[in-house]
């Protein structure tokens, strides 16, 4: 099935919609991370969220015209963005909360990375069943993440689908395992008040531990509203020093309402994302943690319906977190010409058919070298436009499972970009855990020319394809 410009916009008209009322094309650009900040008018709205230490949300008066070329350093509201009434409701609550607690996540993996990086351990790594691996890190961002979601947001039952359960962790002989992820989510949660946050009361125990991870045992569907949780995607690129994420969706009625996206190994130089991760690494003990270089890290978030996306740096060194911690807005490149264009997929051919995007790539003329990067950085890459293509393929057979998407493909689409299985429908999140009905793979692309492109070209090779 084929894809054009003019069923394209049937079937994602909120998506041209957007694109017509975007700002400038340029506001994502080469620059420093706290580039293009404006002075703005604030407004503040308290809200009685019992665990939120800093309790208000900083919103903007409408200030310049959506047309406007200027970025600012705070949330809209969504209200500003002309929406009435009867628009989407207004998840800023949820939206902070859940920023917040990325942000919490991405501090904990960071220690977590560090330490298996330079103990060179591997007893914190364990083989799941399908030999993936999964760490420490893994279990207490699920430990920490849902226990942050579930006291923070008491007025609703909380709903999590996430990756991890609590069958390994559990065993008489794991019982070292166990013991490493409460102190790591004791220690970690001890820091929350630096990120607005409310520590526990008193230190949490093995049993509430145990109790946050399994609460996370929905399985998604049709109705109602819950979150997805993946606590580390890229777990192969985690262990390995390299690019992870931490993704988590809230997700109502079957569509994805906000997606946070954290990255704490993502370049702020676009151009080291390519750069082996021990390059990297060697790189950044040569060079002064201040430096504009080498700055890395960063949380991007999207509420659907309001046409932007945004990115935060990482929290650094003892600092305390101040809402929307200079926040700044991301957009999809403007490049459509294919030989501009920069393609990224999984580093491993397990999880996609390097062949046939290669073959994909060469039709469309796409020219550059793949960018192979781990994990959802694939999609912040193409939000925050230092990308403009990704493609998947799974082998034949492989569900592809939400939380390893939501977040990402909502972002995406709010920076302007397009997101659909290789038929060019829209992902399916109303099915339960798995993207059920998925066509063949994932596109995601700056643009709707590359995007129609590439979607008529598997067409054109799928059947000589060994997939
Ligand atoms: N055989 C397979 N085919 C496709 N995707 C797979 C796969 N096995 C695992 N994955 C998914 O691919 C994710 C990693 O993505 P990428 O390859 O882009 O880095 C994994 O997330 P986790 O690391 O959270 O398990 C997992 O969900
Ligand atoms: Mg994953």
């Amino acid at each position: 099935m084929t894809l054009n410009c003019a069923n394209l916009a049937a079937r994602v008209p909120r998506i041209l919609e957007l694109r017509r009322r975007r700002c400038s094309p340029n506001l994502v650009g080469g620059a420093g991370f706290f580039s293009c900040l404006l002075p703005s008018t604030h407004k503040t709205h308290h809200h009685s969220n019992p665990l939120l230490l800093h309790c208000s949300i900083t919103k903007r008066k409408q200030s310049h015209s959506l047309s406007s070329s200027s970025s600012s350093s705070v949330m809209e509201d969504p209200k500003d963005l002309g929406f009435s009434s009867q628009d989407p409701e207004d998840y800023s609550n949820e939206l902070e909360v859940a920023v917040r607690a990325v942000q919490i996540a991405c501090f904990l993996c960071q220690k977590v990375q560090e330490s298996l990086i330079s103990k060179a351990t591997t007893t914190h790594v364990q083989a799941k069943d399908d030999n993936s691996p999964v760490t420490v890190a893994d279990w207490s961002v699920q430990a920490t993440v849902s226990w942050i979601l579930s006291e923070s947001l008491v007025s609703r039952n909380l709903s999590i689908v996430a990756e991890e359960d609590v069958q390994t962790l559990s065993k008489a002989d794991k019982a070292d395992l166990l013991e490493a992820v409460v102190q790591t989510v004791n220690e970690c949660l001890a820091e929350a008040p630096r990120f607005g946050i409310k520590a526990p009361g008193i230190t949490l125990g093995t049993s509430e531990v145990l109790e946050a991870i399994s609460r996370c045992n929905s399985t998604g569907g049709p109705s109602g509203r819950f979150w997805t949780l993946d606590p580390v995607d890229g777990t192969l690129g985690f262990v390995r020093g390299d690019q992870y994420a931490v993704a988590l969706s809230l997700i109502e009625d079957g569509e994805v309402v906000l997606g946070v996206l954290g990255c704490p190994n993502y370049p702020m130089r676009k151009e080291w994302l390519g750069y082996h991760h021990r390059y990297h690494r060697i790189i950044s003990k040569l060079t002064p943690s201040t430096s504009e270089s080498w700055d890395k890290g960063c949380v991007i978030y999207a509420q659907r319906g309001t046409g932007k996306a945004w990115m935060q740096p990482l929290l650094q060194g003892h600092k305390q977190f101040v809402w929307p911690n200079h926040a700044r807005p991301v957009q999809v490149s403007s490049i459509d010409n294919p030989a501009l264009a920069t393609f990224c997929e999984p580093v491993e051919k397990a999880n996609s058919d390097h062949s046939f995007t290669a073959g994909l790539a060469h039709s469309v003329g796409l020219r550059k070298q793949p960018l192979r990067v781990y994990s959802m950085v694939k999609y912040a890459a193409i939000a925050r436009g230092d990308a403009e293509v990704f493609m998947k393929f799974a082998r034949s057979g492989y569900k592809e499972k939400i939380w390893d998407h939501a977040a990402g493909v909502l972002i995406i689409q709010e920076a302007g970009g397009v997101v659909t299985d290789a038929g060019g429908q829209p992902l399916d999140f109303s099915k339960g855990m798995y993207l059920e009905g998925l066509d063949r793979g994932i596109i995601a692309c700056a643009g709707a020319n590359l995007h129609d492109k590439i979607i008529k070209a598997v067409d054109a090779s799928w059947n000589s394809s060994s997939l």
